[in-house]
């Protein structure tokens, strides 16, 4: 039976590089995985996954109002989908959440989706909080606070460096614009 997993961490924890590597491992094995990414982040130019290792590969994209149960059952009618690679699925909406179990329960296809746990506010993303109630396996992926601790918490600076308290949940961004830290360094930050 196939299974729902979601691969959480921080920012620069290693997600895209886990995926994307996902994807290699299938292709050798002459499989074909299908990898999605939100529209919203063009960070790295439009349908692509890119990883600050440097690994890159084409996706299709993903907006809100897509019914991705539909467009992976047309998808599969076509071409045998042997795995679908979600990136950046804290952006997803809670009924594509729900499609995607129905694409692991009536496709029979594993469905493994990568993304942030929490936002700069320490507040669950949509997405992130259907997979955490819905996913078959939870699996962390870490990366390291400056302190040596792992990083489960990611600040939003301001341009002067400043961590910022309040704003829109959804604001693209990279290293430039976002921290990943501790708990610990994280509440620090926020009372400056
Ligand atoms: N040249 C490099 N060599 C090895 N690791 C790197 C290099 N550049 C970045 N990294 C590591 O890659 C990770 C970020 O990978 P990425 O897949 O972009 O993360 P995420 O998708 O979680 O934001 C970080 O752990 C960073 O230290
Ligand atoms: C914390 C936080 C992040 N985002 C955005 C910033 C990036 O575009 C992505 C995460 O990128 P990753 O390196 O692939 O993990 O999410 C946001 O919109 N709001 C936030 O609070
Ligand atoms: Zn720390």
């Amino acid at each position: 039976m196939a299974q729902m997993y979601f691969y959480y961490s921080a920012m620069n924890a290693g997600k895209s590089t886990t995926l994307l590597q996902s994807s290699f491992n299938y292709r050798e094995r002459g499989m074909t995985p299908v990898i999605f990414t939100a529209a919203i982040d063009d960070r790295y130019g439009k349908g692509m996954v890119s990883s600050r290792i440097g690994l890159q590969e084409e996706a299709e994209l993903f907006n809100a109002s897509d019914d991705l149960y539909t467009r992976l059952q047309d998808m599969h009618s076509t071409q045998k989908v042997d795995c679908v690679l979600i990136d950046e699925c804290q952006f997803l909406t809670k009924e594509q959440v729900y499609q995607l179990t129905e694409v692991v329960d009536k496709l029979n296809i594993p469905v493994l989706c990568y993304g942030l746990r929490s936002d700069f506010r320490g507040e669950l993303f949509a997405g992130s909080r259907y997979l955490l109630a819905w996913a078959d396996k939870l699996v962390e992926l870490k990366t390291i606070c400056h302190c040596g601790r792992k990083a489960n918490m990611v600040i939003r600076q301001d341009a002067s460096g400043k961590a910022i308290a309040d704003g829109d949940q959804v604001e693209i961004g990279g290293n430039d614009r976002y921290v990943s830290v501790c708990r610990k360094h994280y509440k620090e930050a926020l009372e400056r």
